[in-house]
């Protein structure tokens, strides 16, 4: 079975969990994509949903497939974000922000009840970093907010290559909400709850992409059949 195979199967276990009337996170990415299809079809066979996107590729795509669309202003909580990630370790902890939509991901994650991840199990590591930890930015004084970001890695034992990111046709990764990104490639993240929390004193950080408990499950998708791994800690812990 492929990749893709993997990631759709992974996505059909978690449209099991969504019910009649709930408000869902939509995430962003591959994975994501293939629950977003997949809910398209039980919707226009009569499920009646609404959804919040967490990107303007995602609001595209569940356009497309008929999903109904509001936005966090018009609702006061989500029942259920089903996204995916870059990398999950054994408490759930993520690196998100592979596709640029970290912010909003994490916005639509703290605004759900429960944040469900799915991937193939190429995701699953036993330590984050592997994966460059993306950091959104404000281009105004990046220089200096690099500094801070180096100054914070230094003081979580972290340390490793820093770029913009770029998009396909060479000119910087702008994302869905005029920032810059900063790829870090720091390999080995010992303290992520640490990291994140000194990555989000730093006034030209906008966002970062490490999710620490806001992921209640992580539906994992591989050769051998489907994990399915429960958050051990409540959310928000
Ligand atoms: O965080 C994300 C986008 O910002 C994605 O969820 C993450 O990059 C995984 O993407 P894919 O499902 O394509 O592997």
């Amino acid at each position: 079975m492929d990749m893709d195979q993997l990631k759709r199967q992974a996505a059909a276990r978690a449209l099991e969990e969504v019910r009649d009337g709930m408000q869902l996170g939509l995430g962003t990415g591959s994975t994501a994509k293939h629950f977003v299809e997949l809910l398209g079809e039980r919707v226009r066979a009569g499920l009646k949903v609404i959804g919040v996107p967490t990107s303007e590729a995602t609001r595209a795509d569940a356009t497309r497939c008929g999903v109904p669309l509001t936005t966090l202003d018009e609702i006061d909580h989500l029942d259920i974000t089903v996204d995916g990630a870059d990398e999950i370790d054994p408490e759930l902890n993520l690196i998100k922000g592979g596709g640029g939509a970290l912010l909003r991901e994490k916005i639509v994650a703290a605004a759900s009840d429960r944040m469900i991840v799915i991937a193939d199990e190429s995701k699953w590591v036993q330590t984050l970093g592997r994966f460059p930890l993306p950091v959104e930015v404000i281009p105004f004084g990046l220089g200096a907010t690099r500094r801070a970001i180096e100054k914070a890695f230094a003081q979580c034992g972290v340390s490793g290559q820093m770029a913009v990111r770029k998009a396909k046709d060479g000119h910087v990764f702008v994302t869905d909400g005029g920032h810059w990104i900063v790829d870090a490639q720091l390999e080995r993240i010992a303290d992520p709850p640490g990291l994140a929390g000194a990555l989000s004193t730093i006034p030209g950080v906008v966002e970062h992409g490490l999710f620490i408990g806001l992921a209640s499950s992580a539906v994992l998708a591989g050769g051998e059949g489907i994990r399915v791994i429960e958050r051990r800690k409540p959310k928000g812990d």
